[in-house]
């Protein structure tokens, strides 16, 4: 068995952080907790990537694209959709050890989530390939205040 923490919320709310954040204090703990970023507009991070979807496919790849020519939200869901395509990859990349721990730093546009099935097929996925999976939902304080907007997001991610 396997463990991942799927990491979403909307952009700019502490994604990467919370990454970063969980490595390090698992370290002090002698642990090893490993992130697979997906975000393939990522620009900076304070962690070293297991798996960087930027490797197998860009933002920049789909929005420069002279037939493609996506604008940033387009080309953010042809990108996630390509990981899917090349599952075979992703799987390679992911290893097959025992115990592992990772998280999955996922890109924040809600259209993944709510227009199109690309991030259930990723849970498919992993869980095909043996690993335990729960969410975390970041979500800046405050958005917390106006709770009837909070529970839906809770519910639009579960
Ligand atoms: N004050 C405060 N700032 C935070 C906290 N967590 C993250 N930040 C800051 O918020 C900004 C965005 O944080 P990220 O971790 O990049 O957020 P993200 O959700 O990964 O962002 P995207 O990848 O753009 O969706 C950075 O400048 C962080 O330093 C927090 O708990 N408190």
């Amino acid at each position: 068995m396997r463990y991942a923490q799927l990491v979403v919320g909307p952009a700019g709310s502490g994604k990467s952080t919370y990454c970063s954040t969980i490595v390090k204090h698992a370290s002090d703990a002698k642990r090893i907790v490993e992130v697979v970023n997906l975000d393939p507009a990522a620009e900076h991070f304070d962690y070293e990537p297991l798996v960087d979807i930027r490797e197998l496919i860009h933002l920049d790849d789909a929005m420069e694209d002279d037939e493609l020519q996506f604008g940033p939200n387009g080309g953010l869901v042809f990108c996630v959709e390509t990981l899917l395509e090349n599952c075979d990859w992703l799987e390679e990349q992911l290893g097959d050890v025992d115990d592992d721990y990772l998280l999955f730093d996922c890109p924040g546009q809600i259209e993944l989530y709510t227009h199109l099935p690309v991030m259930r097929k990723l849970v498919d996925l992993l869980q095909k390939w043996n690993f335990r999976i729960c969410v975390v939902f970041m979500v800046d304080s405050q958005f917390m205040i106006d709770g009837a907007n909070c529970a839906r997001d809770f519910v639009r991610v579960e």
